[in-house]
């Protein structure tokens, strides 16, 4: 392994993180987020929410069970993965294991890095960034490789740039279609392939549109809000589609993203938290009830409780910090979730969501 060059983390206050590169060997910049999930960096790489990000994962041993493959299923699904694609900027670890070994592996991370032009960099202690990363909040970086020259001032940009445009689907695409299923549009702010899976699962018709297609012309039964990267103020096409939706009463539902343009459709407003909620083990309290899950998370902006209209309520609280976790509104059946029921990775504790949202239609 000694041809691997230096490969350095500059956060934008100057901060300096020296490792070795494992990756493709090139400069990137990205807003540093830290993940303290145990496993699943196939999954979260692939996770179109990461996109224009750096992700830090604080456990220390990661690409040991290698990667699996890179297939997909008739209709363009990935087998194991969450898209076609690594989404995030970089990776960034402490320990990198060279040796991997799973059933269901086929190469290594950092060949997998390599092949989707993707840098990673171990020997970094992410436990001390991550720190760094709470006290301070999140920051831009860099990651610079070798001893190459590089502009300090520019870090790139995050929080104006519109990501979900970048990953969302180009044309509408219809999945599971038959005589007599109820028909769900899925609007794709960068949709996880578990989210079409787990409805496809349920036996429903998905049609899955851009995320600033009107789909009000469609005919449907249901509307789901996926995930998606980036700052939710930039969608505004999307609340402007999902609020001509809220007139009516078909059931609507969405994950993460969803829950946040849900939100912004019914009028509240939605705030960057400090430095996310990244990892498998984020509790909430479903609102009312003495109910707590533990739940898959991968969020830096959130939805202001104070805000919520007349309406609307919260359906769960996040038990570490009191954030919203979901809404729901007063007397239509409207629900959504700022953690992910769909997992994938992470525990499946919430996939109710899912029943709940299929059973209304
Ligand atoms: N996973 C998601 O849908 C994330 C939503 C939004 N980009 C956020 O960071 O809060």
């Amino acid at each position: 392994m000694q041809t691997e060059k230096t490969a350095t983390l500059i956060l934008d206050d100057g901060t300096v993180f020296r490792g070795l590169s494992f990756g493709c060997e090139k400069e990137v910049t990205g807003e540093v987020v830290f993940n303290t999930a145990m496993t699943g960096y196939p999954e979260s790489l692939t996770d179109p929410s990461y996109a224009g990000q750096l992700m830090v994962l604080t456990y220390p041993l990661v690409g040991n069970y290698g990667v699996p493959p890179r297939t997909f299923g008739p209709d363009g699904i990935a087998t194991f993965m969450e898209s076609e694609k690594i989404h995030a900027e970089a990776i960034i670890v402490s320990d990198y294991s060279h040796e991997y070994s799973h059933w269901n592996a086929v190469g290594s991370l950092g060949s997998w890095l390599k092949e989707e032009g993707v840098p990673g960099i171990y020997g970094i202690d992410t436990r001390a960034l991550t720190k760094k990363l709470r006290e301070h909040g999140v920051m831009m970086g860099k990651i610079v490789i070798g001893d190459a020259k590089t502009d300090l001032t520019d870090f790139g940009q995050y929080g104006n740039v519109n990501y979900v445009d970048k990953v969302s689907c180009k044309e509408v695409i219809t999945y599971g279609e038959g005589e007599g299923k109820k028909r769900v549009v899925l609007v794709d702010c960068g949709v996880k392939h578990n989210i079409i899976r787990s409805l496809l699962k349920r036996n429903v018709t998905v049609i899955r549109v851009p995320w600033n297609y009107d789909f009000n012309t469609l005919e449907y039964d249901g509307l789901f809000i996926s995930n998606g990267p980036g700052d939710p103020d930039t969608c505004d096409a999307a609340v402007q589609n999902i609020r001509k939706a809220l007139a009516g009463d078909k059931p609507i539902c969405g994950i993460c993203m969803g829950n946040q343009l849900l939100a912004k459709a019914g009028g509240a407003s939605i705030y960057k938290l400090k430095y996310g909620h990244r990892s498998h083990n984020q509790p909430v309290r479903m609102v009312g009830t003495e109910k707590c899950f533990i739940t898959s998370q991968n969020h830096g902006y959130a939805v202001d409780n104070t805000t919520l209209g007349a309406d609307w309520e919260p359906l769960f609280i996040n038990m570490n910090d009191g954030t919203n976790e979901g809404i729901k509104h007063k007397t239509k059946p409207f629900f959504s979730s700022q953690f992910h029921p769909e997992a994938c990775s992470g525990p499946t504790d919430t996939e109710f969501m899912f029943d709940k949202f299929v059973e209304l239609l």
